[in-house]
């Protein structure tokens, strides 16, 4: 039988409705709007359609958006006093930098430099530090999207045997990390690891973040698995396909997510939840 699909633009849209009910509550009881700072630094194709939903996310569940669109040949040093003032400016409660950056300007210098507490992608040291030591505050967006995803099927994670593939900073280490902490034995996979194919024939749940059309042959999952597709490749043709043979892997899956519509727009719906989360820990009381 076909795999079940993970609807993720169906949940994600749920829970962007949650928020706005959530941000009209805090406006009826006369609290501040959450507000979001998005830079983006160039002009990548890719990066300005995210830029520009989450950016419309925003204004659909009614938080304030600031929007920085720098130019690419903008300075490592005029980015991180722009990051400062935002630091500071209590009308802003999470600052988000899109990423790649330009290759001038030192990725990890910026991301540092974001106020942990204001770091709504869960990318600084010390938010990727309380998630490792399983106190998680601030949490990637694409991981903890594709943890609402799982949960939302039902199945229970304790004790599964999961398989990242892909050892990203942005999705698969914090990814394991998640999967660690919901009880799954993780193993993640990168280029140098070997026998790919009988690890990922083992694995209940599969994830894939490496960027590659088709890179995993459907024929190569452990039948009833769980697979999640985070890839997102443009083919000649326009259209849209993930990392994972969606067609075969779907006869051998239990649950699989689409490629478009799984896991991208999950990721806008937790940066939604991270703002309204910092907003409401870290900065109400002022
Ligand atoms: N600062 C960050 N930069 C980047 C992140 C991130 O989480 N923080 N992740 C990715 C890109 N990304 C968010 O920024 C992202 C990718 C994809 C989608 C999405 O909704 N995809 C759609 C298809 C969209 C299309 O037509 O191209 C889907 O999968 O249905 C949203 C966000 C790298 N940078």
């Amino acid at each position: 039988m076909a795999a079940q699909l993970i609807d993720g633009k169906a949940i994600a849209k749920t829970l962007r409705s949650e928020l706005k009910q959530k941000v009209s509550m805090r406006l009826a009881a006369g609290k501040r709007i959450p507000g979001l700072a998005v830079i983006l630094v160039g002009e990548d194709p890719a990066s300005q359609v995210y830029v520009g939903s989450k950016r419309r996310a925003c204004e659909e569940i009614g938080f304030e958006s600031r929007s920085y669109d720098l130019e690419p040949t903008t300075t490592e040093s005029q980015l991180l006093e722009l990051i400062d003032q935002l630091n500071h400016d209590a009308a802003i409660d999470g600052i988000l930098v899109q990423l790649p950056l330009p290759e001038h300007i030192d990725e990890s210098k910026v991301i540092e430099r974001i106020r942990p507490d204001k770091d709504v992608d869960g990318f600084h040291p010390y938010n990727i530090g309380r998630l490792a030591q399983r106190i998680p505050v601030l949490r990637p967006c694409t991981p903890m999207g594709i943890m609402t995803l799982i949960e939302s099927t039902g199945v229970k994670t304790h004790g599964l045997d999961a398989v990242i593939v892909g050892a990203s900073n942005i999705v698969g280490r914090p990814m394991s990390l998640e999967l660690l902490l919901a009880g799954c034995t993780t193993v993640t996979c990168h280029r140098f690891t070997k026998d790919l194919k009988e690890k990922i024939g083992q694995a209940d749940l599969v994830v894939v973040a490496v960027g590659k059309a088709h890179f995993i042959p459907g024929d190569w999952i452990k039948p009833g698995a769980i697979v999640i597709d985070v890839g997102i490749n443009r083919l000649e043709d326009g259209s849209l396909v993930g990392d994972v043979d969606f067609d075969n892997a779907r006869e051998r899956a239990s649950w699989i997510t689409p490629v478009p519509g799984g896991v991208g727009p999950m990721t806008i719906a937790s940066l939604m939840q991270n703002t309204l989360f910092a907003c409401e820990q870290y900065h109400d009381a002022g």
